[in-house]
Order: structure tokens, then C-alpha cells, then sequence
């Protein structure tokens, strides 16, 4: 693991986005594509904006979610109005999008649709909630354990969150780990706290700490007070 620190939430997202960026023009160099997939919820904000306007061929970039509320994409929770309204703009507007939900009628029937139309990601930027979810593996959900196993070969899951709103659809473990590299963007010193609680063991009420503790995939942490 690689940890970065920064002043302020600005100077984070300037040095994630240069990163990303990079990270997908080495991608669009070897393979000729790229896959991003980035988190929802409320901090990504500064990240976007910082993002889409970086020199990329966004034209042969593929832009997904790691985690999805299912909800209609219209709802203001949805994590793909959020990718649209802030991040599919300026220059990355030449990205496809994929998102994970459709009009979130029939939950079984839009996993299996989003299952079959998964894309690998190249990078995924992970985020954290102060119970120490990341994507939609929340801990004490019953789903935990298979969105943790990493013989399940499916990339994505429903989970039902005990304590945040909406059933959500989550990439696996699995799927993460087998991600080029992953970077898990966080602030403040509540998310400090459950970071730093996560790296002392393997421990399943913070999901966290199985990104942390492992030798699959890269890690970097962008941190910033
Ligand atoms: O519910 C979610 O929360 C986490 C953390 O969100 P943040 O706004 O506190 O950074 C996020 O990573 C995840 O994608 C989202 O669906």
C-alpha cells in the first residue's frame, strides 16, 4: 500500500485526477481501451471536476461504477446522475458510460443484465463510508460474505445495507482485486480513525480492511485532513 497526503481537498483531487489520467493513457497505449471505475456518494465531487477536463482519447475510455443504489436514474442518490451531471462533461464527455442499474424496477433482472455487460475496469478509486464500507460491501449486510469470497465468479452483487438507504448493487472483492490498481480516496478524521482502525487486521465489520490487508492488487490512498 502507498499512501499519498495532501493539504486540502483540492491539491487531493488534482494529484487523483493526474494519476487516473495517466493511469488510462498508459491503458488506451497497450490495449488500445481503458476502463474506469469510480465511486459515488458525496466526496468524488472535487475528483470529476478535476478529471474531465484532463488530455485524454475519452472517446476509447469506458467510464462504469464500482457501486450502485438502485434507484431510478433520475433519483438524486443515484451515483450515475451524480458520474453524469459531474463528471461526463468538458473533455470526458467523449467517454461511454455504463452504469450499473436501469430504470430499478427488477432487481434480478438488472444485476443479470448488469452482470452480463460488466467491462474489467483498468483503475477503480475506491471511497469509504465512516463504517468502514467500500463500494456497497457494508458490513453486517448479508451479503458481506459472498461479496467477499473471491471464488465468486460473478463481478457484481446485490447487497442490502442495515444502516444506509437503497439496495445497491457492489463489485465483488474479486472483481476489485483483479483491477489493474486501485486507489482509495478519503478525508476527514473519522475516516482516519476507521482507516487506521482497518489496517491493524483483517476484520469484517470494517469491509475496508480486506482492501488494505492484501497482496492481489495495488493500492494507493490519497488522504487529506
Ligand atoms: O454509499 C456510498 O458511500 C461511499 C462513501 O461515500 P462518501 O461520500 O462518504 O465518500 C462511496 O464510496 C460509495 O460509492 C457510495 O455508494
Amino acid at each position: 500500500m502507498q499512501w499519498f497526503e495532501f493539504p486540502d481537498a483540492p491539491a487531493s483531487a488534482a494529484a487523483l485526477a493526474a494519476t487516473v489520467a495517466q493511469r488510462l493513457s498508459a491503458a488506451l497505449a497497450r490495449d488500445g481501451r481503458a476502463v474506469l471505475a469510480v465511486s459515488g456518494g458525496k466526496s468524488p465531487v472535487p475528483f470529476f471536476h478535476a478529471l474531465r477536463s484532463q488530455p485524454l482519447d475519452w472517446s476509447r475510455v469506458l467510464i462504469t461504477l464500482v457501486d450502485e443504489r438502485f434507484v431510478p436514474p433520475d433519483h438524486p442518490d443515484s451515483n450515475a446522475a451524480l458520474v453524469r451531471e459531474h463528471l461526463l462533461q468538458d473533455a470526458a464527455a467523449a467517454a461511454r458510460f455504463l452504469p450499473l442499474v436501469g430504470d430499478a424496477r427488477d432487481d434480478v433482472t438488472e444485476l443479470a443484465a448488469a452482470n452480463a455487460a460488466y467491462q474489467q475496469p483498468t483503475v477503480a478509486v475506491l471511497g469509504m463510508g465512516e463504517d468502514g464500507h467500500t463500494a456497497s460491501l457494508f458490513p453486517g449486510a448479508d451479503a458481506l460474505a459472498d461479496g467477499l469470497d473471491m471464488a465468486r465468479s460473478l463481478p457484481l452483487l446485490a447487497v442490502q445495507p442495515l444502516t444506509a438507504p437503497h439496495l445497491r448493487f457492489s463489485m465483488s472483492k474479486a472483481a476489485l482485486l483483479a483491477c489493474d490498481s486501485l486507489i482509495l480516496s478519503i478525508q476527514g478524521a473519522g475516516k482516519r480513525q476507521v482507516f487506521d482502525q482497518a489496517a491493524q487486521g483483517i476484520n469484517d465489520s470494517l469491509p475496508i480492511s480486506h482492501f488494505l490487508l492484501q497482496t492481489e492488487c495495488p493500492l494507493d490512498v490519497y488522504w487529506t485532513a
